[in-house]
């Protein structure tokens, strides 16, 4: 499925700013793993995620997908395999756009370009339905604005669009953690439910570590450019937020510091 051979980026090389964000990343993914991702500040996980989803380059190293690399492509062209929610609900989606419309420019994502993105009835009927599966309204204001959606409605619309073509990767970054608690159980349990039963392949970043243990099947820890700890669904199932605590302190050598920690 997703394979990252021997990755790694430098920021500002050469200078006194030089930063290694990525240091020689070795990770596979298997078909329907759902893998979540912490660490400390500054560890690398967004680096990670822009770079499997082609919106900065590697220095070294290979992105590949189904055995193929996708390292020279462009990020509006890996977007037929790859689907992704950002942290703030505002940038799945466009304010200007009804929520139907919004849907259509997902549904035509990878699709031949002389599809239309107009809304035929169709088309309507099963935006309806897909819209039902969120269970919070949305499928009776198709006509509504996205701009006028809260913030909880706005990112289940994301995540409805991002995997709406089900994408052979779906990338989650920290996208519960600008909504209340309230809102993000909501999008937790609805990611929870789509990635089941899509079967999605998913690499989730989080901020939450009873979240990060709790969701999927495998965990990753990074710490300064690298994967510390991969840890599988029979470890996973005995994982308390201390003992994680623990391991990574162990490895690393020292505290996970990181200003936006949730323990649970
Ligand atoms: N565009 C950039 N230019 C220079 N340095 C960068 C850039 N992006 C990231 N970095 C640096 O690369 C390292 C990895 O950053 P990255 O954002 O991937 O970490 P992170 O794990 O997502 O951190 P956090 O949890 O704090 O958001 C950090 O030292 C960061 O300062």
């Amino acid at each position: 499925m997703l394979k990252l051979d021997n990755v790694s980026k430098l920021f500002n090389p050469g200078t006194p700013d030089e930063k290694i964000a990525l240091l020689g990343i070795d990770l596979e993914l298997n078909p329907g793993d759902f893998v979540t991702i912490i660490g400390s500040n500054g560890a690398g996980k967004s680096t990670l995620m822009n770079i499997i989803s082609g919106v900065m380059k590697p220095d070294l190293g290979e992105v590949l997908i189904e055995g193929s690399s996708i390292s020279h492509l462009a990020e509006h062209h890996r977007s037929r395999w790859i689907g992704r929610v950002f942290q703030d609900p505002m940038a799945g989606t466009s304010p200007r756009m009804t929520i139907e419309e919004n849907l259509a420019m997902a549904y035509k994502r990878g699709k031949s370009r002389g599809l239309s993105i107009g809304v035929s009835s169709s088309k309507r009927t099963m935006f309806r339905e897909e819209l039902q599966r969120l269970g919070i309204g949305l499928e009776n204001r198709l006509r509504a604005k996205v701009g006028l959606l809260s913030g909880g409605e706005r990112q289940a619309l994301s995540l409805l669009m991002a995997t709406f073509t089900k994408p052979q990767i779906l990338l989650l970054d920290e996208h519960t953690a600008a909504l209340d608690p309230a809102r993000a159980e909501l999008i937790t349990r609805l990611t929870e439910s789509i990635v089941r039963e899509m079967k999605l392949t998913t690499l989730m970043v989080t901020h939450n570590m009873e979240q990060a243990i709790r969701l999927g099947n495998r965990l990753i820890m990074m710490d300064k450019g690298q994967i510390i700890l991969d840890i599988d669904e029979k470890r996973k199932k005995d994982l308390t937020v201390e003992r994680l605590l623990g391991e990574f302190e162990a490895i690393s050598g020292h505290k996970l510091a990181d200003d936006r920690i949730v323990l649970g």
